[in-house]
């Protein structure tokens, strides 16, 4: 079914989510069908309504992480409801979650490893809210994790849409009620042992009252200036990365000449090309010292190689060489 589903009420709420949709696909998918990733919660149960108001042919991707006795019977009451709304197609995939980087990391990887094997070519439009925008760049800050995480997340980081990023969370729970849905929710949504859920529940509206409100936009708009700003110095590393000559070895002499934000983005962009993924602040500045202050030390630590060996960065003749070391 290509038109919307018979129960799109025309609120505020349901106007806003369409807006927001309507112009993500204008930008970036203008024409094209897409998948949604529908947990059965209010934002992407809200978002698909809107999906389907606005786009062509919308077909919903549920995911069945198999972690609860419920889950396959809320996986296949979301999918239902897709389907109500006026999906094309409302898909349940069931997946195993494995163990490695603990419980979150090991869901995270198993959903998007599912979703990208189902989506058929097509983009997937996730439910982030402005909410879950400002719970990111807030742990992001706290964490100290560099400005990669507290740019938070791209409207589309293909083949990946966020087009609520701008919409708080408040509006898509109205949407739900405006079109008579019931969205799932998650017990884990509000238990406090999850650090996501005392942010929400605790800190921010600490901070909303000390700050005087507006801090979850306030939040969500350095998210997004911050991107702006992290493009233009990723552009300027990726330029340098060809410049140094990162085939045979980074040149030092052309790093040094870099101001240290770039330069340390050329290390890291050089490194991940060569498969290096796990390398931290800590090992990036520690490189970056062979290049600023060479007094003859020795190669640096940038993350594991398997069993028995480990990566390094050795400066050599002028250069930067990334190594296997062998460890005895
Ligand atoms: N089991 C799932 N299957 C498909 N997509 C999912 C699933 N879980 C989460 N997502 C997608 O990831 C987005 C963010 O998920 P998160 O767990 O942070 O929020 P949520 O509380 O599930 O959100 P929502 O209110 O949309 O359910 C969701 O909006 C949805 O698009």
């Amino acid at each position: 079914m290509d038109q919307p589903g018979p129960r799109l009420a025309e609120t505020p709420a349901v106007s806003a989510l369409r807006q927001a949709v309507r112009r993500w696909l204008a930008e970036y998918a203008a024409g094209r069908s897409v998948g949604v990733a529908l947990s059965g919660g209010a934002d992407s149960t809200a978002l698909t309504a809107a999906a389907v108001a606005e786009a062509g042919s919308v077909t919903a991707l549920v995911v069945d992480h198999g972690l609860q006795s419920d889950s396959a019977a809320v996986a296949a009451q979301a999918a239902a409801t897709a389907r109500e709304l006026g999906c094309v197609a409302a898909r349940v995939l069931p997946v195993r979650v494995g163990r490695a980087g603990g419980p979150e990391a090991a869901a995270r990887r198993a959903r998007y490893a599912a979703l990208d094997a189902a989506r058929a070519g097509s983009p997937v439009l996730f439910g982030h809210t402005l909410d879950d925008q400002a719970e990111s760049v807030l742990l992001g800050l706290g964490r100290g994790s560099g400005p990669r995480s507290i740019q938070g997340m791209r409207p589309f980081d293909p083949p990946w849409g966020r087009p609520l990023l701008a919409v708080r969370r408040t509006v898509t729970r109205q949407a739900c009620a405006d079109l008579g849905v019931t969205p799932y929710e998650d017990p884990h949504n509000s238990a406090p042992e999850f650090t996501r859920v005392r942010l929400r529940t605790e800190a921010l509206p600490l901070l909303e009252q000390i700050l005087g409100g507006g801090v979850a936009p306030a939040l969500a708009r350095t998210a997004t200036q911050l991107q702006e700003d992290g493009a233009v110095l990723d552009a300027a590393a990726v330029e340098l990365l060809t410049n140094a000559g990162a085939g045979a070895g980074l040149s030092v002499a052309v790093l040094a000449a870099a101001p240290p934000a770039v330069r340390r983005r050329t290390v890291r962009a050089w490194l991940r090309g060569a498969g290096v993924t796990a390398s931290t602040d800590r090992h990036l500045r520690a490189v970056d010292r062979l290049v600023t202050d060479w007094h003859g030390q020795g190669p640096v630590a940038v993350g594991g190689a398997g069993t028995g060996a480990r990566l390094v960065v050795a400066r050599r003749h002028g250069r930067l060489a990334l190594e296997r070391a062998v460890v005895s």
